[in-house]
């Protein structure tokens, strides 16, 4: 028998992440080529966007898939967000040459304050909440801070291109294929200070860090890099990468909701308090996941040089908070 449609809400579905993520949810590559989806599509209620929108919607009608049981234009995340099971919060300004993505938190964070509340309010009480709009991490904080009659753990921040990126990166040193890098990850926040960890990580059952065995090339090329590789990709473009980030919200909901196969993954979550990282802070973590739900992997061993690392992105994520606590 065939499973029931899900409600997957995506806002900013006009802009250029919209265009690169839409189509690949509704072919069934983020919850699966079994699951029926209905797109609830939101852009601000103006007419040049709603235009926009149309003609997206319009070339997701000629693609005739199989699994798209529905689609709707919203102007109004109340309407938008109604009985939503996931939602994608990617709509905000993205940042141009020059700038911080913190330096988007006083144009973006107020939809992110309307759009909890309204999520509060109508969506479904398991909804998934996937921030992508940046400063990604305050942002979904703001959400969750504002959405208080649903969990907290429902709510989370995209660190996932950053994991991609360090994927890569540590693919292209060592000469092994992506998909053979077990156990890496990136802490902290979405911005230059995140902390791409591949101590732990495995090829093949050999430790990576033994196989890259240069303390110098991981501090001076390999954090940088990831790091920095939004700016870099600015720079190139002319515009802030698109394909690559609807990637990993596919990537980030698709593991949540499917499952990771006991793999490491990288997802923005409110801390507990593990690793000194004080409660409710949207902070990147190794986690794995099953049957919908992510769980936290606890007890690994921080390091001074690691540590120096997490305070830092830790104290970024703090500032950033303490700039938004009047919106709360
Ligand atoms: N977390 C991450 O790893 C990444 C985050 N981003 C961020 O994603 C966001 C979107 O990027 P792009 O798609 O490139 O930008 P874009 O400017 O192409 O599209 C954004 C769309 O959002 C719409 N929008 C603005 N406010 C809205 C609201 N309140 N409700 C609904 N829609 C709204 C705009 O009308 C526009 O169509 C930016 O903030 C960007 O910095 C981009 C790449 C990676
Ligand atoms: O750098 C930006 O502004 C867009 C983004 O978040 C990324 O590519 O990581």
């Amino acid at each position: 028998m065939s499973k029931k449609p899900v409600r997957v809400a995506v806002t900013g579905a006009a802009g250029q992440i919209g265009y690169a993520l839409l189509f690949r949810i509704a072919s069934g590559e983020m919850l699966g080529k079994d699951q029926p989806v209905i797109l609830q599509l939101l852009e601000i209620p103006d007419e040049k966007a709603q235009k926009a929108l149309k003609g997206v919607m319009m070339e997701l009608e000629d693609c005739a898939f199989p699994l798209l049981a529905g689609m709707e234009a919203h102007g109004d995340a109340m309407t938008a967000f109604k009985d939503t099971d996931y939602a994608l919060l990617v709509g905000a300004r993205p940042r141009g040459p020059g700038m911080e993505r913190k330096d988007l938190l006083s144009a973006n964070a107020a939809i992110f304050t309307a759009q909890g509340k309204a999520l509060d309010k109508v969506a479904s009480r398991n909804v998934k909440v996937l921030v992508v709009g940046n400063p990604a991490n305050t942002n979904a904080y703001i959400a969750m801070k504002s959405a208080p009659s649903l969990p907290r753990k429902n709510f989370t921040a995209m660190l996932r291109l950053d994991h991609n990126r360090a994927l890569s990166q540590v693919a292209a040193k060592t000469g092994k294929p992506v998909a053979a890098i077990k156990k890496l990850t990136v802490w902290g926040n979405h911005s230059p200070t995140m902390y791409a960890d591949y101590r732990f990580a495995t090829i093949d059952g050999q430790p990576v860090k033994d196989m890259i065995n240069d303390q110098e090339w991981n501090k001076n090329t390999f954090l940088p890099t990831v790091g920095k590789r939004g700016a870099a990709i600015i720079e190139a473009r002319g515009l802030s990468s698109a394909a690559s980030a609807a990637n990993a919200a596919i990537d980030h909901m698709r593991d949540w909701a499917l499952g990771s196969n006991g793999e490491w993954v990288t997802m923005g979550i409110p801390s507990d308090g593990q690793y000194g990282i004080p409660k409710d802070v949207m902070f990147g973590f190794p986690v794995t996941t099953q049957n919908g739900e992510y769980k936290l992997v606890e007890g690994l061993e921080i390091d001074a040089f690691s540590q120096e690392r997490i305070n830092l992105t830790l104290k970024e994520l703090q500032e950033e908070q303490a700039g938004v606590a009047h919106l709360l």
